[in-house]
């Protein structure tokens, strides 16, 4: 094993350190060996989940979907079994849990050997097995413990006993630094609480964070009456209620370990515990909305596609790009009107617009067909790809999804953040438009990846849009956990105020009747981004 690190590291030893290269077959004096493996381990590290758990036959829950969702979230998965089912949609037929002694076998191999991130558990089906793990955690620490106190399947059938929930209580929960019951398991573990609403859910995560977890996720799918699929995320300072859509389907088989899965995942490449609650609750939610046509199996309750991203990907149309901030920097809108009283075509438009340096834009078109709509956002998405700016639609996510954009922008009476993330997926771009930090705090927990904070000065082109002036904009920016754009009345002799605010979060501005209320778009854009550059070169 060392000698295949050492060979690799011949591979990158003459571009980048030059202390690596020695010849392949001659390896380094020992004592240098172990240091030169230490740094090439270092530099070559892959963010490593260790999932504890049982097998599923059927494959939908269990290691085989931890494997899947760790893949699907790009993290290496390792596995140490603690019990084969024989199970499938209809049930488990039969559990075989594994002698203690190779749990801990496992175990040691994995640890003893491979850099582990983090490690999750599903079902632990012995006490025994729960005093081994903890035993190779203090020997083994790792960075983050996921605790998925799985007890009953989605089935109904047992799959740990009430001694474990000794183990949970005394050993898992006290070094954990999270865990993730659903509402009959953290029932189980407050001792048969009865947890019937929202309110209730509050109280059981603050009782089992006392139980000394760092942070409780509440899961409350079974929550009868709700239209939502509501969580309670609790860090013992701040509660959240994290919301999102139910997804009207029966391939929910293996949802709690996926969710587990994802969220060690996600904390493996070094997320914060709330961002890492809130993609893998997008994830799943995703992936159960994609997966809702398939079959598989004779019973009530089918596994969902954990991959369904590979099939995203396949299709994926050539040029399409993904968020990165600074795309904010020059948001050119479009507005029909304008380009009416202009006689400018809105794809002409776009294009000097994207010429003259615009590096997002938006389609803004509040008076047009449908039809006629979807034919302009096609024409205008081959101009932004060739330039690789992404293309954003204003408000109509029908809009987006049926030309392959790259994502929406919406506003606070539009569709529902959490909605419009679960019907275009985790790949595509969401602004939202904020007025407040509230907003802002909500648009970030909805899953937005940038925010369009405004007005900042009086706009003709909304009809009674609230002016939130600079100081609006700055405590938004002070806020806001997502990038800020600012706009309303920003033109060429105020675009550098705005600018220069000096908030590191605010990363452009978006305009509308300053670019396409004007005979020469090019032009105008061109002058709007050397003033902006301008004003950014200043603030270095
Ligand atoms: C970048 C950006 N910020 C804010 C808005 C306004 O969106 P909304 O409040 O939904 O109003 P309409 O644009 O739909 O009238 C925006 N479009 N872009
Ligand atoms: C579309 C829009 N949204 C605003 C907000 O405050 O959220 S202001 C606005 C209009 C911006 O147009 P112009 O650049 O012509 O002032
Ligand atoms: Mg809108």
């Amino acid at each position: 094993m060392l000698m295949a690190y050492y060979g690799d590291a011949q591979l990158v030893s003459r571009t980048t350190f030059s202390f690596l290269s020695f010849n392949k077959r001659q390896p380094p004096p020992v004592s240098r060996r172990n240091k030169q493996t230490r740094i090439f381990m270092e530099m070559h590290k892959v963010p490593h989940v260790l999932t504890v758990a049982g097998s599923d036959s059927g494959a939908g829950a269990g290691i085989q979907a931890d494997l899947k969702a760790c893949a699907a979230r790009g993290v290496y998965c390792s596995t140490v079994i603690t019990a084969l089912t024989a199970q499938n949609t209809v049930g488990v037929q039969g559990v075989d849990i594994v002698a203690e002694d190779f749990v801990a076998e496992q175990l040691k191999s994995v640890l003893s050997d491979m850099h582990v991130d983090v490690v999750k558990t599903g079902m632990l089906p012995s006490l025994g097995i729960v005093k081994i793990l903890h035993q190779c955690l203090k020997e083994y620490p790792v960075r983050a413990l996921v605790v998925d106190p799985v007890m009953v399947s989605t089935s109904g059938d047992v799959l740990a006993g009430p001694s474990i929930i000794t183990g949970f209580r005394e050993e898992l929960f006290p070094i954990a630094d999270i865990v993730t019951p659903n509402l009959k398991e953290a029932s189980a573990l407050l001792d048969g609480l009865k947890i019937k609403t929202v309110s209730d859910m509050r109280s059981a995560a603050k009782l089992l964070h006392d139980m000394g977890p760092r942070n409780v996720l509440v899961k409350g799918g079974d929550l009868p009456d709700s239209l939502d699929a509501v969580d309670i995320f609790f860090n013992g300072e701040d509660i959240y209620e994290l919301r999102s859509s139910r997804i009207d389907t029966c391939n929910t088989h293996g949802t709690g370990c996926t969710l587990a899965s994802c969220i060690a995942a996600e904390l493996a490449k070094g997320s914060s515990m709330l961002e890492s609650v809130k993609v893998a609750k997008c994830y799943v939610e995703t992936a159960l909305d994609y997966s809702k046509e398939i079959f598989i199996g004779k019973g009530p309750q089918g596994p969902f596609d954990h991959l369904m991203r590979l099939k995203n990907n396949i299709h994926k149309s050539a040029g399409q790009v993904r968020f990165n901030p600074s795309d904010l920097f020059l948001y050119a809108v479009t507005d029909s009107a304008m380009n009416r009283k202009w006689g400018h075509a809105i794809s002409d438009a776009v294009k000097a617009a994207v010429e003259g340096g615009a590096t997002i834009v938006q389609l803004r078109e509040k008076d047009i067909e449908t039809r006629d709509f979807l034919e302009a956002a096609k024409s205008c998405l081959q101009i932004c790809r060739s330039h690789g700016v992404p293309l954003l639609i204003n408000d109509r996510i029908d809009v987006a999804l049926a030309c392959d954009a790259d994502g929406v922008h919406i506003g606070q009476s539009d569709m529902p953040t959490h909605v419009a993330r679960a019907l275009l997926g985790p790949e595509k771009i969401i602004g939202v438009s904020c007025k407040t930090p509230e907003h802002a705090e909500q648009a970030w927990i909805a899953g937005a990846d940038y925010i369009g904070c405004g007005g900042v000065y009086p706009t003709n082109t909304k009809a009674n849009n609230l002016t939130i002036g600079l100081e609006g904009l700055k405590t938004v920016c002070l806020a806001s956990k997502l990038p800020v754009v600012a706009i309303g009345g920003i033109n060429t002799s105020n675009a550098q105020s705005v600018m220069q605010i000096g908030v590191p979060n605010l990363k452009g501005v978006a305009v509308v009747s300053a670019l396409f209320d004007r005979e020469c778009v090019l032009t105008e854009t061109k002058k709007l981004r050397t003033l902006l550059m301008e004003a950014t070169q200043v603030m270095k």
